[in-house]
């Protein structure tokens, strides 16, 4: 096992969330407010004094580190960021930035970041779970650096500094230099086995997920090339890695440059408001000056999933790096994920099925063991695999008719909207993902789903498959009439055999072959509900995630797809991954995968970013997930539940949230166009706002990236129309 580390620092700077608050405070409704309510005129001046300077100095700061960084010399440090170098409250300076960059590169040392935190001897699995949130405002002393727990990352050991990952959310340019910093030294430098590889916290630095897989990728290169035997010279970094990162930071500090450019302007006129306030209320104003509102939340406005999902609006466009190839431009039949899912003896789901005798039995045993070793290969390979007709078209033309009878039950997926797992709502963004879905319980070769997915009560009868939900159970087998046009004969509805044996030739092959063949798929040992899926067409898609962040006990992802014959690249809904073998940067080039109906596509859930294009047509696939058995009985002990489930499992106040969002603060959609607003619509929020269940808002509130609930409640009250449209923007850029 490697045994090496880097470590980095990737501290955010409190100030990003303070100025990109989108609830500004209106002037006239605050002296309204104020005549009803004195402590309000005090809370709003104190929120808005808090924000006065900071801008500025970032601003200089971050162009400072810029000039600096890229090879111009530094300008002589201006009093105030000489000063900030010692406050422990106030940004980094770029002097104090563009010192540890030089003198790690000078020394070619690993940056002495968060006191290069000593190693602590592996606990039995890495701690992935965030440490509780430090307060926002800096108290005079400073934080205590977070405890590094060390695990392991594929072959190699790592650590992971405990920095809450609330505040790593947020573009940090000190975070970015240290970045490069690291990997440029590490390139110079044999890393020794007590430095501490911080892969994960890096990553987590950026803002999107495809800047920090980008980071991973140049990370994991870095790391390869400083392993690389190299007796005489020391190794180096081939130039178009530094290449990549010099533009990725050139590119992020660009974008912080012009965020905080445009927030400057803002914070000034707030701040001159907020003094001539706090000058009118000196009155009331607590004698020492301290804050009087309740600590900013850590959670930042933006939702994580869509800055991870869409490259378009992505602020880093991650496709022109690594343009993709579809399965027939991978060549080689090495390179090709693909394995035939056809025996002589008919469709892999079929044999799987049969019972054969004597030397038929044999071979067919051959057959099948040699076709799981392949796709086991191929997926240690590329991190997917596929399988070409593993049912025939006939068998996809049943099942198809099965799903139709259901499909009146189909209801909008939902994503989980908000900053990490406490905050947020399950709510259907069609933008970001546009299926259909209709969970199907049963055949379970262990029952102990209930995380993520529906877990309904399991049918009777062995294997047997059903509907999840009770209300969709009930209809299914009575009457189901698809808009008066079709009446589907009783024998056939409400009975999934198709779907059964799909499914359980599938669980067969993943739990009694496949697992054998690939070490990370071993501790297979149940799976989840079958989701089945319908992309309408219309340019429904999903955008680019991952399935399984959170631990979730989400091992290998498995999809089979249900359309007819002839799909064709024209038609959208091309499922496109980014597989590719870990280290290889060359790798992660994404593939298209065509949803050929009896194709199964699969990845692991942990690992593979993927998306489905803008779908043209209907497009069908039942997908099934596989359980790593320790990390779904840690998540299910956990209670992965207890985090994004509590709030998950509250299902009424979601439905509220999700509704008031839609009411109220959900634009219509264009970015660009500057929706207009008025009095009444203005009215409504705050009514809507103060009808909300505590529950409710309390979600409301942490999607909209309010410091509290209070403090949202108060802003809806006083929401004026510039308030309102930025924060129909804001969420509009999240997908809502
Ligand atoms: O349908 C597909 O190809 C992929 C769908 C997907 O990514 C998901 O449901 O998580
Ligand atoms: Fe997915």
């Amino acid at each position: 096992m490697d045994n090496f580390t880097v470590a980095a620092t990737s501290a955010t700077d409190d100030y990003e969330q303070q100025i990109q608050l989108p609830l500004r405070i209106d002037e006239s409704s605050i002296k309204a407010k104020y005549k009803k309510k004195k402590n309000v005129l005090n809370l709003s001046a104190t929120v808005l004094t808090e924000a006065e300077g900071q801008p500025r100095q970032l601003l200089d700061n971050v162009r400072e580190a810029r000039r600096q960084f890229m090879g111009l010399p530094p300008s002589p440090p201006t009093s105030s960021s000489a000063s900030s170098s010692s406050s422990s409250s106030a940004p980094p300076s770029a002097s104090d930035l563009y010192e540890k960059y030089r003198k790690m590169k000078d020394e070619s040392a690993l940056p002495p970041v968060a006191a290069a935190p000593t190693p602590v001897n592996p606990p039995s699995a890495p701690s992935t779970k965030p440490a509780p949130p430090v307060p926002t405002r800096p108290t005079s002393s400073p934080a205590p650096a977070p405890a590094p727990s060390t695990g392991q990352y594929n072959n190699t050991k790592v650590t992971v500094l405990n920095y809450p990952t609330d505040r790593l959310q947020l573009i940090s340019p000190r975070a970015l230099v240290d970045v490069v910093s690291t990997c440029l030294s590490l390139a110079q430098k044999q890393p020794s086995s007590n430095d501490t590889m911080t892969i994960k916290s890096i990553m987590e630095s950026f803002p999107s997920k495809s800047q920090s897989e980008l980071c991973r990728q140049l990370l994991i290169q870095a790391v390869k090339f400083a392993h690389q035997p190299s007796p005489s010279s020391p190794p180096v970094l081939p130039d178009d890695v530094k290449e990549r990162f010099v533009k990725l930071a050139e590119h992020q500090m660009t974008k912080v440059e012009e965020v905080l450019e445009k927030n400057l302007e803002k914070s000034n006129a707030l701040v001159k408001q907020g003094q001539d306030h706090a000058a009118a209320a000196s009155s009331s104003s607590r004698p020492d000056g301290s804050i009087n509102v309740e600590k900013r939340s850590t959670h930042a406005h933006a939702p994580v999933f869509n800055k991870d999902g869409d490259e378009d609006q992505n602020d880093f466009n991650f496709a022109s790096w690594l343009p993709s190839v579809t399965l027939e431009e991978l060549e080689t039949e090495e390179n090709k994920p693909t394995v035939a899912g056809s025996t002589k003896n008919g469709s892999l789901s079929s044999v799987l099925l049969r019972s054969f005798k004597g030397s038929e039995k044999r071979n067919m045993k051959k057959v099948v063991a040699s076709k799981a070793d392949k796709v086991g290969k191929k997926l240690q390979k590329s991190n997917f695999a596929i399988i070409d007709d593993f049912v025939t078209v006939a068998k996809v033309k049943e099942l198809r008719n099965e799903i139709d009878n259901v499909e009146p039950h189909f209801s909008a997926s939902e994503i989980w909207v908000g900053k990490g797992a406490g905050v947020g709502a399950q709510i259907s963004v069609p933008s970001v993902r546009g299926d259909k879905v209709l969970w199907m319980c049963g055949g379970h070769v262990k029952n102990d789903s209930t995380l993520f997915d529906s877990a309904g009560v399991q049918p009777k009868g062995k294997g047997a498959i059903e509907p999840c939900e009770a209300k969709v159970k009930e209809k299914v087998g009575t009457t189901i009439d698809k808009g008066g046009i079709r009446r589907v004969s009783a024998s056939v509805m409400g009975k999934f055999g198709a779907l059964k044996q799909a499914i359980e030739s599938l669980d067969k092959f993943v739990f009694e072959e496949l697992s054998a063949k690939d070490p990370r798929l071993s501790r297979l040992s149940s799976r989840s509900d079958a989701m089945l899926a319908v992309y309408p067409g219309g340019g429904s898609r999903f955008q680019r995630h991952i399935d399984n962040t959170a631990q979730d006990g989400r091992r290998l992802t498995v999809l089979l797809y249900l359309n007819e014959e002839g799909w064709c690249k024209e038609d959208g809904g091309l499922l496109k991954v980014w597989g590719g073998k870990e280290e290889e940067v060359e790798g992660r080039a994404p593939v298209e995968v065509l949803p050929l109906g009896g194709r199964v596509a699969m990845f692991y859930s942990d690992l593979v970013p993927h998306e489905v294009t803008p779908a043209h047509k209907a497009r069908y696939a039942v997908t099934v997930w596989y359980y790593d058995r320790i990390e779904r009985s840690e998540a299910v002990a956990m209670g992965a539940g207890t985090e994004k489930g509590e709030e998950a499992g509250d299902v009424e106040a979601q439905a509220e949230a999700s509704k008031f969002i839609k009411e109220t603060l959900a634009g219509k959609g264009d970015e660009e166009v500057d929706e207009t607003v008025d009095e009444t619509e203005l009215r409504r929020v705050g009514e809507l706002a103060n009808g909300l269940s505590k529950k409710a808002l309390k979600i409301v509130a942490g999607i909209c990236g309010a410091p509290s609930e209070e403090y949202f409640l108060e802003a809806a009250n006083r929401m004026d129309e510039r308030s309102l449209r930025e924060l129909r923007q804001g969420l509009s850029k999240m997908g809502v």
